[in-house]
């Protein structure tokens, strides 16, 4: 099935729930746990350095530098397991991503609040691709000034967001806690870094 576009005014969102089939998403995500250097990384808040709740890791061509939620990352060179990923996604939907940032969420302790993909690297209309595996995690959208205006989209095992346009320029997103026993969820957004201008 291709990717579907949702009704959300002043977003732009496109989503396919089996974007990789049981079989590849079970051993992508299996690959991925062994493959990728998982990390705690540190974030700010409100001033304050914190561990994030969730390990990550950020990937991608050597020269795509990226700084997110205030601190440097030198991108890890690709794992051998997302090469045909990025691949087929660069066919799919026409851009080059370079980079990508993995988020692996242990359970339902683990989380990530709101925020929008921002950063002046991104550029001011960003297309980045989230493939999600694992776990159902909820990923939930709130528009920065019509409250009115927000959605919630439940992320399943092999799903493919893809968010663009003017998304992230109006709208921040989280992927809350929640007291559900859930299982362990990886989560990969790709995009295009630029230089930093
Ligand atoms: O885990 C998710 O679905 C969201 C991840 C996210 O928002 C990000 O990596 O910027
Ligand atoms: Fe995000």
């Amino acid at each position: 099935m291709p990717l579907q576009r949702l009704p959300l005014e002043d977003a732009e969102l496109a989503f396919d729930p089996n974007w990789l089939e049981r079989a590849a998403a079970d051993a992508l995500q299996a690959a991925l746990v062994e493959e990728i250097r998982w990390e705690v990384h540190r974030i700010r808040l409100f001033g304050r350095e914190h561990d994030s709740p969730r390990l990550s890791s950020w990937i991608g061509d050597a020269d795509a530098h990226y700084r997110y939620s205030g601190v440097d990352f030198r991108p890890y060179p690709w794992p051998e397991a997302l090469g045909p990923i990025r691949e087929r996604l660069m066919r799919e939907l026409g851009v080059g991503f370079n980079s990508v940032l993995a988020n692996r969420y242990r359970d339902g302790r683990d989380a990530m609040g709101w925020h929008s993909d921002d950063e002046r690297e991104l550029g001011p209309r960003p297309v980045i691709a989230s493939l999600s595996l694992g776990a159902t995690r909820r990923f939930a959208l709130k528009h920065r000034r019509r409250a009115e205006l927000k959605g919630a989209l439940e992320l399943g095992h092999g799903s493919l967001l893809v968010m663009s346009g003017p998304t992230q320029a109006n709208f921040r997103h989280a992927l809350p806690r929640t007291v559900r026993p859930v299982g362990e969820r990886i989560n990969l957004t790709f995009r295009v870094i630029g230089p930093r201008g």
